[in-house]
Order: C-alpha cells, then structure tokens, then sequence
C-alpha cells in the first residue's frame, strides 16, 4: 500500500516483546469492553470480533459484514471498515500489555465487500519507538488466503491510564485499556 513516513518505524525502532500476561498462542483474546463496537458482545449492531493470537505477536479476527454495516446499498461502509482495522490493529498492540490509542490510521480499499461476507483480519507491529508504535494490517474476503480487501497502517500513541479517565466514562464499567 501506499505508506507515508508516519506510519513506517524509523531507524532504531525495536521489534514488540509479547507481554507475559497475554493470551497464549490460540487463545481467544475477549473482549476488553462488552460494549465496545468491534469487539463487545452486548453491543446490538457492531462487529462481534471474534480475535486470537497465532504466535503471540499477530492477532487474527474474523466477523461479518451485516445490514448494519453497509454505505451503499448491499456494500459494506468504508469507515466501518476503517474501524475493524483500527479494532485490530488495537488489540494487536494490546498484546504488549501497555496502553496505547490510535494516533494516525491509513487504509486503502482495494475490493468493495458485499453484505454477508465474512472478514478475515490480520494485525501485527512493526516497530517501537518511544511512545510510538508501529502497525499494519489486511482484511481479506472469504477465507485466511482470500482476496484482500483493505490494507491499513497505523501510528499508536502510548498513554497512561489517566488518559481513559480523564476523557472517558469509566464509572461502573469493566473494561481493558485497549482491546
Ligand atoms: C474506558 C474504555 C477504555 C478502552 C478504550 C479502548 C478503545 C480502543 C479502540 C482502538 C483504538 C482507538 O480507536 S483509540 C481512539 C481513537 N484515538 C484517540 O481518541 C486519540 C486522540 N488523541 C489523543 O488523545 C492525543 O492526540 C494522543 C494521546 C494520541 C497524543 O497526545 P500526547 O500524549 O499529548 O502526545 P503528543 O506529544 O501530542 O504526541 C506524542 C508523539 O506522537 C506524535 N503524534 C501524535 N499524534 C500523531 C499523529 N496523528 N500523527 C503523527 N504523529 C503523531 C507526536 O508528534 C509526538 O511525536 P514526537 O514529538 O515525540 O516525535
């Protein structure tokens, strides 16, 4: 895809180190919010991720593009799409067991995605520096090896847990800092 330098680590960048506490290979990653759009169980209309981490440091996703998730009709919404990536690509960097939000996210739309199909969504890091993590991403159509249809990059920006609290509303819910 077309990348631009904010997205692409810079030299001296290191590779991520799996937190302990992470899900182990296989392993279903959950939810980190019940009612978070991508990954919430309880949440009526989003996308129900259903990730896991092959080897610890890839996260795997798989949904499917329902009638609430179109812009044209019968087509899945580009921003909908957007936010699977940012979905994955987050629960990706979530394996670090550090907080962190998306700074910058780019995507290219490669395949319109009719209603029906079902995403198969891979997200990895490909660097740290500093406070800067480096992300990428693809969501293919059909299978693990489909077509692939959007491919994203992505800047996320370390925080402190001050950061939900400050500008969230964390009374009374049971969530994860990042998915
Ligand atoms: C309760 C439920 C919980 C759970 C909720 C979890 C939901 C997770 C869902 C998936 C993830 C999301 O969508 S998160 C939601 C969407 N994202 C957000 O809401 C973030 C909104 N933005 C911010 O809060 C802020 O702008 C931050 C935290 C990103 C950065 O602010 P800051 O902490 O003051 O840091 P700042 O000095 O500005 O930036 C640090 C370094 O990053 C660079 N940098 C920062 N932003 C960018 C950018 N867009 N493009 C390029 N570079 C950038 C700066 O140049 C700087 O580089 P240098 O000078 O050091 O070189």
């Amino acid at each position: 895809m077309t990348r631009s330098t904010v997205t692409t680590p810079p030299p001296g960048a290191v590779p991520p180190e799996t937190h302990p506490d992470a899900p182990g290979p296989g392993q279903p990653l959950g939810p980190h919010y019940s009612r978070c759009f991508g990954c919430g169980p309880d949440h009526p209309t989003g996308l129900h991720f259903e990730a896991s981490s092959p080897d610890g440091l890839t996260v795997t996703a798989q949904f499917t593009v329902g009638e609430n998730h179109q812009g044209a009709p019968g087509l899945a919404h580009g921003g909908v799409l957007a936010a699977a990536m940012d979905e994955a690509l987050g629960s990706s960097i979530w394996l670090l067991r550090k907080p962190y939000v998306t700074g910058r996210l780019e995507t290219d739309f490669l395949r319109p995605v009719p209603v029906g199909t079902r995403l198969f969504v891979k997200a990895w890091c490909t660097g740290i520096s500093g406070r800067k993590a480096y992300l990428e991403g693809e969501a293919r159509m059909g299978a693990p090896d489909g077509p692939v249809a959007v491919r994203a990059a992505a800047l996320f920006i370390e925080v402190t847990i001050d950061h939900f609290v400050e500008h969230g509303d964390v009374s009374g819910h049971e969530f994860e800092v990042n998915p």
